[in-house]
């Protein structure tokens, strides 16, 4: 494909998601819908769509649409502001998006600040607030698309081996700061999926910030944990490398847990999944909760956009109740870890505040916070300790 049939691509497939199709989906039918569209085809335009939804309100205001994004107005404004010459690709050519027209050639002015940082407008005071000074440079973090990073697992290998194994198969990575356990890749990404390397369980694709809050929580080689909300399992795969405690998935949706066991078998290492209600009695619980994925809006630009009041309303009051239902699975003297990867006080500290207001004889031994930067996504953790005699 030519790079102009290539935006003709993403244009289309951008106004199907404007209409309200998940982007995932939307990318998928149009590669089995388009054959001829080799794979550094679908990886040009699924980089451009994501970018451009990353970029909705700045890219549809720099193409001319205001607030009101078209997918030709977000790849005209996407493409400017990536200083491309939009007249070489909006042409006559076959398979081109049209020329421009005179309105389109018009050069919008300055757009307002929430507009070029691609802030959702009635979301902009609770992120200022929750934010502070960090709401600037954040947003304009979650612009641009995220580091990817890969977990090395301690079990069947060391940062430096998989580093070396890695660097063989043509992908290159350098140490992550946030957490020891964390590669960066520089070079190579897409070869990772169908490397040896990760075939053979010696590295999972894991954020660092994700890395960093499973070697926050102390977990002892005989403790009982239990992931209460342990989706794909990320977490727990994480804390079952690095300690040979016992562990046991569970999730409201146990669908969800499916692959679980074979991606622990290949990691080497024990989970346990469980689709029986949570019990009592554990002396690590991992409440890893649903929330706005605000931290990693980088990786899931759609839903930047489709978050809305209701929805966040539902999230923090389903978050309370599953902090609530994770206490109660909590040993005497155990360790409750809340975790999020969201930005907003609602669902991190003020969640917490109102734990110990409603459980007063808890103690709230450490928060974290952790915005999303070069090195990864935005996160929060809080580590409560439950008294060591329940009531
Ligand atoms: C943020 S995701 C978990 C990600 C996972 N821990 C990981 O690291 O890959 C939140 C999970 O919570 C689950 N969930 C939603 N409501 C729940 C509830 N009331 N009880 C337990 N799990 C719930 C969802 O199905 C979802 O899989």
């Amino acid at each position: 494909m030519t790079p102009a049939a290539r935006v003709s691509a993403a244009i289309a497939l951008l106004d199907d998601i404007l209409q309200g199709a998940p982007a995932e989906k939307a990318l998928t039918v149009w590669a089995r819908n388009n054959r001829y569209a080799g794979s550094g085809d679908r990886a040009a335009i699924r980089d451009q769509v994501y970018s451009a939804l990353r970029r909705l309100r700045s890219a549809a205001w720099a193409g001319g649409a205001g607030d009101a994004p078209t997918g030709r107005a977000l790849m005209l404004g996407l493409l400017r502001q990536e200083g491309e010459d939009v007249d070489a690709i909006f042409t006559d050519a076959r398979f081109a998006p049209v020329p421009l027209n005179d309105a389109e050639r018009q050069m919008p002015g300055t757009a307002p600040e929430p507009v070029a940082l691609d802030c959702p407008e009635w979301l902009e005071a609770d992120l200022r607030a929750s934010l502070g000074e960090d709401f600037v440079p954040v947003m304009t973090t979650l612009r641009d698309r995220a580091p990817i990073t890969l977990r090395v697992n301690l079990r069947k290998s060391d940062p430096a081996h998989a580093a070396a194994l890695l660097a063989e198969e043509g992908i290159a990575t350098t140490p992550n700061p946030r957490a020891e356990t964390a590669l960066s890749v520089t070079d190579g990404a897409r070869r990772v999926a169908n490397s040896a390397v990760y075939r053979d369980g010696l590295v999972e694709l894991q954020d660092a910030g994700s890395q960093a809050l499973a070697q926050a929580v102390p977990v002892a080689d005989d403790a009982r944990v239990l992931d209460y909300c342990a989706g794909g399992g990320g977490k727990t795969l994480a804390l079952a490398a690095r300690v040979s405690a016992q562990f046991i998935a569970h999730d409201a949706i146990p669908a969800r847990l499916r692959d679980l066991p074979d991606r622990a078998r290949r990691a080497g290492v024990e989970v346990r999944v469980s689709d029986a209600p949570a019990q009592a009695g554990f002396d690590v619980v991992v409440a890893d909760v649903p929330c706005s994925g605000s931290g990693a809006w980088r990786r899931q630009p759609q839903a930047k956009w489709d978050l809305t009041p209701d929805r966040l309303a539902e999230l923090t009051a389903l978050q309370s109740e599953i902090l609530d239902d994770a206490a109660r699975c909590t040993a005497p003297g155990g360790v409750l870890a809340y975790m999020t990867c969201a930005l907003l006080d609602a669902e991190n500290a003020a969640q917490i505040r109102a734990f110990a207001t409603r459980h007063p004889n808890w103690t709230v031994t450490e928060t974290r916070t952790s915005r999303p930067d070069a090195d990864g996504d935005g996160f929060f953790l809080a580590l409560l300790r439950a008294p060591a005699q329940t009531a």
